[in-house]
């Protein structure tokens, strides 16, 4: 049985003083444990973000780090110190980071390497443009970008990624795919992961991703193959992230 992930994704949105405040609204709200309810916050909130949500049942993840484990990477935060301040989780390869950052498949996999080996749980992002859907490359997209990030992910770390299928065209636009259509996708990326790793893919949590919110997040977590939501612009409002995590 597949845990259920609600992981908002902040984005560059909050200074410390309101993400203190939207947790110390929240946490009382959070009680479910049969969800792991995520919060992945800019980088500077994350110290606070943690005390603050010590002995609830909130989760943390960064939104990206690199994959070295230190240098001259001017403006770059190394796996390890996100480790030191007790990080769960990390988001690797979203479509923000492919487009604006330069971030490829390479890239993105050693960050998947690397954060599993420090032990921060990576949820690793794949989707297609509206282009590519439009050329019907939804499914040949995702396998790329899946199989790529997962290279040399050994058996027994696999459990430990979630990977998040996001249509690009999706995400913020209040567009969402349908809940069949995503589940359909999400379903055959499992298919890929099972043609690498055989029944294990069977532990792999998937996310949804794309214009989640409150009015939608039921139907979408009601599908078979759907484990979870990484969620943007909903998870800013406190009552909606409650809401979205108590699906
Ligand atoms: O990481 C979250 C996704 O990019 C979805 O964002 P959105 O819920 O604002 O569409």
């Amino acid at each position: 049985m597949r845990k259920p992930i609600i992981a908002g994704n902040w984005k560059m949105n909050k200074t410390i003083a309101e993400a203190l405040e939207f947790v110390n609204d929240v946490k009382d709200r959070v009680t479910t444990t049969e969800v792991d309810a995520v919060i992945c916050a800019p980088f500077l909130a994350l110290k606070d973000l943690k005390e603050a949500t010590k002995g609830t049942n909130i989760k943390i993840g960064a939104q990206n780090m690199h994959f070295e484990e230190s240098g001259a990477f001017t403006g770059e935060v190394a796996p390890a110190m996100l480790k030191e301040i007790g990080i769960d989780y990390v988001v690797i390869g979203h479509s923000e980071r492919r487009e604006y950052f330069n971030e490829t498949d390479e890239t993105v996999n050693k960050k998947v390497l690397k954060a599993l080996e420090v032990g921060i749980d990576p949820i690793l992002c794949c989707g297609e443009t509206l282009e590519q859907r439009e050329a019907s490359q939804t499914k040949e997209v995702c396998k790329v970008q899946v199989e790529k990030g997962l290279e040399n992910v050994s058996k027994e770390d696999l459990a430990k990624v979630v990977v998040a299928y996001e249509p690009i065209w999706a995400i913020g636009t209040g567009k969402t795919a349908t809940a069949e259509d995503a589940n359909d996708v999400i379903a055959y990326i499992r298919e890929v992961i099972a043609g690498l790793y055989g029944e294990l893919a069977n532990d792999v949590r998937i996310q949804y991703g794309g214009s989640v919110k409150p009015a939608n997040v039921s139907e979408i977590m009601s599908q078979s193959d759907i484990d979870g939501a990484l969620v943007g612009g909903a998870s800013l409002a406190a009552n909606d992230y409650v809401e979205l995590v108590n699906f």
